[in-house]
């Protein structure tokens, strides 16, 4: 499919792409968000396709995408739309493993419309959502997800939980040397 963002080169099988991460939006305004999960991804070296799909807006293209995903070697969906975000909820109806489902901040209703939107799904069609604009946490979601069957994997999660671990502590440290007035 021409519309898919090829992550890396060494993941084509025949001359089918194949990602373990299908990353897509409802609109080309969503990327500032999506590129946090996308960015995170690439820093753990998870494969990844990333591209705009609008359910409302082309349904066709839409099914053809999602009811492939799996056949491409997809194992987790991360879909970002605001507003009526229908499309985290579509993909769970047609992809049959995890979808994680980030709700885009919106101008009238902040957000919550999205979010609404994506949580509040039927029982038996489950979407995982992270907070609204979520974008990273979706993307390390994802990678937790691909981590309890990839020993590798896992070990780059907990040194990047160790770095992160780091970081907080020497803001502590530098908090004990020169007090709050002089912090910056
Ligand atoms: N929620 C959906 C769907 C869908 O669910 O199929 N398609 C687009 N959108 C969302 O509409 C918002 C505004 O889109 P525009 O900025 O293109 O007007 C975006 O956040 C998009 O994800």
């Amino acid at each position: 499919m021409g519309r898919i963002k090829e992550n890396k080169s060494n993941y084509d099988k025949g001359d089918r792409i194949m990602a373990k991460v299908a990353i897509v939006m409802g609109s080309d305004s969503d990327m500032p968000v999506m590129s946090k999960a996308a960015d995170f991804l690439e820093e753990m070296g998870i494969d990844f396709e990333m591209t705009i799909i609008s359910a409302h807006r082309e349904p066709d293209i839409f099914f053809e995408w999602a009811k492939g995903a799996e056949e491409r070697g997809v194992k987790v969906i991360i879909a970002g739309a605001g507003k009526a975000a229908h499309l985290p909820g579509m993909c769970a109806a047609l992809f049959p493993m995890p979808v994680i489902g980030i709700p885009m901040k919106t101008s009238d209703l902040g957000g919550v419309d999205s979010l609404y939107s994506i949580v509040q799904m039927p029982s038996g069609v489950p979407v995982a959502s992270v907070a609204i604009n979520g974008g990273q946490n979706a993307g390390i979601l994802a990678a937790q997800i691909l981590a309890s069957s990839d020993a590798g994997l896992l070990q780059k999660l907990k040194d990047y939980r160790t770095t992160m671990k780091e970081s907080v502590v020497k803001k502590a440290d530098k908090l004990d040397q020169v007090g709050y007035k002089n912090y910056e």
